[in-house]
This record gives structure tokens, sequence and C-alpha cells, in this order.
């Protein structure tokens, strides 16, 4: 690359939003389904459920408008700071694969690409499954002769474009409904529930494990903290899962969010706020497991649900991951950068570590890290 073209994203030359995928329309459900349990296990019984849930809306998922959407608005964050890269879009499980953004980069002459990814936390589905799934599009290049150098981003659940904005959703919300209400409402956290091998096995080998529970644990009280210093008064937290799929003799990550609706209701609860702090934008996981499943639980037990959003396409969230790809590319130029975190100072390695949340299943080349 000529000398004239470096910019602070330089040895980069396009970045890659790299996110989960989603069928849109009818015919593309069971495809899609299959290619994500391919080989893991989750019951049939489980698949038909599924799938009723995306043809309840139409066969379409949210997911890749969702990402669109982000992709434009990562575009215009780099073009408000002179920033000029493409911003390519590929997903693990749907089209435009990964590969095809990759072709696309490698017909453009781009071999240096950055992953962008929309997980922000440590566990094989959230990080490892990724950068397998970045190996094998490399690999199929690589059958055509054309390689391509890929880098990612670090995990960000706590770097503080992603942490600080869904602090700022919760606080607002929960300010909103205590002015209105007079009732301190019950803070409710939720992510995607795990089976707990995979939990237990999450983050490096040679440490305790648990990471990935562990960084919603801190990150859910680190905003809990903050929300009762605005408001002044104590306030109640817990951290919940959704859209376990596993068969019920696999133990995953409990307490499900429904049932634990019931326990708080029997406790006295009646207000509750609600943060999909696992996810990334309002796909189906959200729309489904928390707008029709908790609402209707909720609804059922007469109780004062507010479901908040997503970071989507916030601002402060966008402005985050430009600052995240600014600061891999520093690293990759092998100078010493600033690495923000909050909640707590441990900064995940933007290069993994040698058998970090491993593949319980099968070995399989993954790119992006040390292994
Ligand atoms: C940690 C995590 C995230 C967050 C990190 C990230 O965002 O990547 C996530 C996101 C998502 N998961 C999604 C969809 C699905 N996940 C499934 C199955 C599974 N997910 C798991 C974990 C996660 N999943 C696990 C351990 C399984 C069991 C099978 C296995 O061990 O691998 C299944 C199979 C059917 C079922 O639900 O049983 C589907 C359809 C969609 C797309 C939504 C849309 O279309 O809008 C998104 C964003
Ligand atoms: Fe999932």
């Amino acid at each position: 690359m000529e000398e004239t073209e470096e910019h602070d994203l330089f040895p980069y030359q396009a970045i890659v939003l790299t996110s989960f995928g989603g069928p849109e329309a009818p015919e593309e459900v069971m495809p899609f389904l299959r290619r994500v349990t391919g080989g893991r296990g989750i019951p049939d019984e489980r698949l038909e459920e599924v799938a009723e849930h995306y043809l309840h809306f139409g066969g379409r998922s949210p997911i890749n408008d969702q990402n669109r959407a982000l992709i434009e608005a990562i575009r215009a964050e780099l073009a408000r700071r002179e920033l000029t890269i493409p911003v390519l879009f590929g997903n693990r499980n749907s089209r435009p694969f990964l590969a095809d953004a990759f072709r696309e980069a490698h017909a453009e002459g781009m071999t240096r690409l950055l992953s962008v990814t929309t997980s922000a936390y440590s566990c094989y589905s959230s990080c490892r499954q990724y950068r397998e799934d970045i190996a094998s599009a490399q690999i199929e290049l690589r059958e055509e002769g054309k390689e391509v150098h890929v880098d990612k981003i670090r995990q960000y659940w706590n770097h503080p474009g992603f942490s600080r904005a869904n602090a700022r959703i919760v606080g607002e919300a929960a300010r909103q409904r205590y002015e209105a209400t007079g009732v301190v409402p019950h803070l409710v956290f939720v992510t995607h529930s795990l089976p707990n091998s995979m939990d237990d096995t999450s983050g490096p080998g040679d440490d305790e494990g648990n990471l990935y529970s562990r960084q919603h644990l801190e990150l859910s009280a680190a905003i809990a903290a903050e929300t009762a210093a605005t408001l002044g008064t104590e306030v109640e937290h817990d951290l919940t899962y959704c859209s376990r799929s596993g068969p019920p003799s696999q133990p995953w990550l409990e307490p499900d969010v429904n049932d634990h609706l019931r326990v708080l209701k029997e406790r006295g609860v009646e207000s509750v706020v609600l943060a999909p702090i696992g996810f990334v934008s309002d796909h189906m996981e959200v729309v489904f497991d928390l707008d029709t499943e908790a609402a209707e639980t909720a609804e059922e037990l007469g109780m004062d649900l507010l479901r908040v959003p997503t970071v989507g396409t916030d601002t402060e969230f966008v402005m985050g991951l430009v600052d995240l790809a600014l600061e891999r590319a520093a690293q990759a130029r092998g100078e010493d950068v600033a690495t923000p975190t909050w909640p707590g100072g441990e900064v995940r390695p933007a290069i993994c570590r040698p058998g970090c949340c491993p593949n319980l299943r099968v070995a399989k080349p993954a790119a992006c890290g040390s292994d």
C-alpha cells in the first residue's frame, strides 16, 4: 500500500461487519435453522418450535435489516471522522455469507480486513464460533487461490461504547418508570442462555472459567449501582436468561426470564425494567422471547414490564465500534494504545489465547487467535 493511502485504520483496507445472520423469507427458515444447529444436538421439536417463531413474523428475521442500518451508521461515523474505508457485510449463517464478503473484498484488491462482530461477550457461541467461521471462509477462498488476512476487534462487553450506552438506556428507563409511578422498578437483565458446560469453559483455558456469566453479572451490577446512585434510592436487580434450546436433560444457565418474573411477583415486585444487555440488536430472540413470551408472562401476572431497547444504532455504541476499530489498527501497527474499559479494568485480548472458549465437540481451525 502507498504511503499516501495511509490513514488511522491502516493496515486495514475494509471493515467486515460480522454477524449471526437470519432468514429473510419463509423458505429460508429451515435451511437457516439446519445450518445453525448442524451437529449441535438440538432436538427436532425445538427446531419446529423455533421455525414457528420465524413464520409468525412472516419468515423474516429483523437481524439483517438491523445490521444494514448499523453499517450505514458506522459509515456515517467514519465519514464524520474523515476516515475512508469500505464497510462490508458478512454473516455466519445466512446470505451475505462471510465468504461472499471476503470474495468481494479480494476482487477489489483488499486483502487485510478487520472484522467487527455483533457479539460482545466471551464464550464459544459468541467468540470462538465466529473465529471458526471466519477461518472456514478464509479456507474457502484459499481453495480459489485467494488469500485474505482477517483480524477482529476485542470482545467489547466492557468497552464504554457498549457498556455506557446500556447503562444510559437502562438508567433513563428506570427514572422514567420511577417518575411515572412512584415505584422503583426492579431491574431484570437478560441474556442468551448457554449449556452450563459452555459457560464453565468460557474464557482462557488456564483461568477459572464462567467468564460469560461473570461478565454479564459484573455489567448488571455496575448498571444497577449507577442507576441507584442517579435515582438516589436502592435499586434491586437480577440476571436472567432466555432462548434455552438444549434437551431438558442438559443443564443450561438459569433462571429463565419467565420463571424469574413469577418469582418476583410472589415477592411483591410490581414493576420491572427488562434490559437485554446480552444482545446488540432487537433481533428475533428479543422480539419473540422477550416482547412476545416474557411480555405475555408479565401480562398474566399483572406486572408493569418495560423492555428497553438493545444498543442497535445508538450513537454512543456506533462511536465505540469505530473507536474499537481504531484501537485494533493501532495494535496491528505495533503502537501503544489506550484500551478503555467500564466496568473493571480487564481488557479482552483482540488475539484470543490458545484453548480460549473451546469447541467442546470438534477441534476446528479458528482465526484471530494465537492457537
Ligand atoms: C450466546 C449466543 C448469542 C449471542 C451472541 C451472538 O449474537 O452471536 C446468540 C445469538 C443469536 N442466536 C440466534 C439464533 C439461534 N440460536 C440458536 C441456538 C443457540 N444459540 C446459542 C447461543 C447464542 N446465540 C446456543 C448455545 C445455541 C444452541 C446451539 C449451539 O450450541 O450452538 C438457534 C437454534 C434454534 C434454537 O433456538 O434452539 C437459533 C435459530 C440469532 C439470530 C436471531 C435472528 O434471527 O434474529 C442470534 C443473534
Ligand atoms: Fe442463538
